[in-house]
């Protein structure tokens, strides 16, 4: 057998609710070191809709939904990638060389990577590639003050990939990178805002995880297991989503979002959707994080036969009732709320 059929690097894409981790998937798909690999994407909540941004929805792309790498789905992490290593010898699947996951924004690490090392099948075919995390410019310090994840995150980087400093002055990151190299000393640092962000380094080969550092002294190694339903996180967090059947009126749409974000920004950890709009042949995905929203994106296609709006929201302490309740107010739109976690 090939050594590279033998050893199968995974790659690991972290990175906080938000923080750009499909946008640099996207990015590093379109390089050539990546172009012969399966992708393994896991969303937190019942609608998934990263896939359907990344447009590569072909056999070597997977879906884990419904629940959290580390808590809720490590059992079916396992499963797929067995599953994609077995479609490979069968020949069901182009021959790829390397796997990346993305993982859920509110992802332990460390449990995903022990699921590698743990698994007695996984741990003869695939080896752990490089872990790489990004961290947003503008809202990463105040989440790595209040929410764990992120500093797991972080603490577990061979690469850090520092987003959204275009949207800061150059000097207002140098906090956030303080803070990041006294969590983890060895990171490496990049900026997703470069023109030319050095792919070939960020995924090179033969810098490979030290599985040592899951034991790392600053205790963050976490053995026990997390119950289901995605506990291990902060309690308040819950992820709810909003399906929309007829065609939305942004006007109404964008007065809603700017007025809960600035009454509840804090609260809304991760707002996004593919809405289908009134005049609109294509859909537009929406990207919200806390008080930061991004400027709609025009899809040049349509990303599925499903013509609904959907819109996934991963609040933190925020009542899912009371923001349906709004959403119908502003919008007068018929939907349907599905809570999911
Ligand atoms: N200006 C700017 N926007 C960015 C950058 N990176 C990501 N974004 C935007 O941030 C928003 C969220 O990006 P995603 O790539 O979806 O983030 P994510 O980490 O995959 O999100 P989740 O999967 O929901 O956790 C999108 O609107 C992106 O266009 C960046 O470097 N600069």
């Amino acid at each position: 057998m090939d050594d590279f059929l033998a050893f199968t690097p995974v790659t690991l894409i972290t990175g906080f609710l938000g923080s750009g981790k499909t946008t640099l998937l996207k990015r590093l798909l379109a390089h050539p070191a990546l172009a012969d690999c399966a992708v393994l994407i896991n969303e937190f909540g019942e609608i998934g809709l990263d896939h359907q941004l990344v447009e590569r929805v072909e056999g070597d792309m997977v879906l884990l939904q419904s629940g959290c790498l580390c808590c809720t789905v490590r059992g079916e992490l396992s499963e797929a990638l067995r599953d994609l290593l077995s479609k490979r010898e069968r020949g069901e699947v182009a021959p790829f060389r390397r796997i990346v996951i993305e993982s859920t924004g509110l992802a332990d690490p460390f449990p995903v990577l022990s699921t590698l090392k743990a698994d007695p099948v996984l741990r003869h075919h695939l080896k752990a590639g490089r872990v790489i995390t990004t961290i947003d410019a503008v809202n990463g310090l105040g989440q790595l003050d209040v929410y764990e994840e992120t500093v797991r995150q972080a603490a577990i980087a061979d690469c850090l990939v520092i987003t959204k400093t275009d949207l800061l002055t150059e000097d207002t990151v140098d906090p956030l990178m303080a803070r990041l190299s006294a969590i983890n000393p060895d990171g490496r640092f990049f900026f997703a805002a470069a023109p030319s962000l050095d792919a070939d380094s960020l995924i090179a080969e033969g810098a490979d995880l030290n599985l040592d550092r899951l034991q790392s002294p600053s205790g963050f190694y976490c053995e026990a297991p997390i119950p289901d339903g995605g506990e291990g996180h902060t309690r308040r967090i819950s992820a709810f989503s909003i399906t929309v059947e007829q065609r939305v009126d942004w006007t109404a749409f964008a007065i809603w979002l700017t007025m809960l974000i600035n009454r509840h920004g804090a609260k809304v950890l991760r707002v996004k959707g593919i809405l289908h709009l009134e005049g609109e042949e294509n859909p537009v995905a929406v990207h919200g994080v806390q008080h930061l929203v991004h400027p709609p994106v025009h899809l040049e296609r349509p990303v599925a036969e499903d013509r609904r709006s959907h819109l996934v929201f991963i609040v933190d302490g925020l009542d899912c009732a009371l923001l349906k309740r709004s959403f119908e107010a502003f919008t007068l739109a018929k939907q349907s709320l599905n809570p999911v976690a």
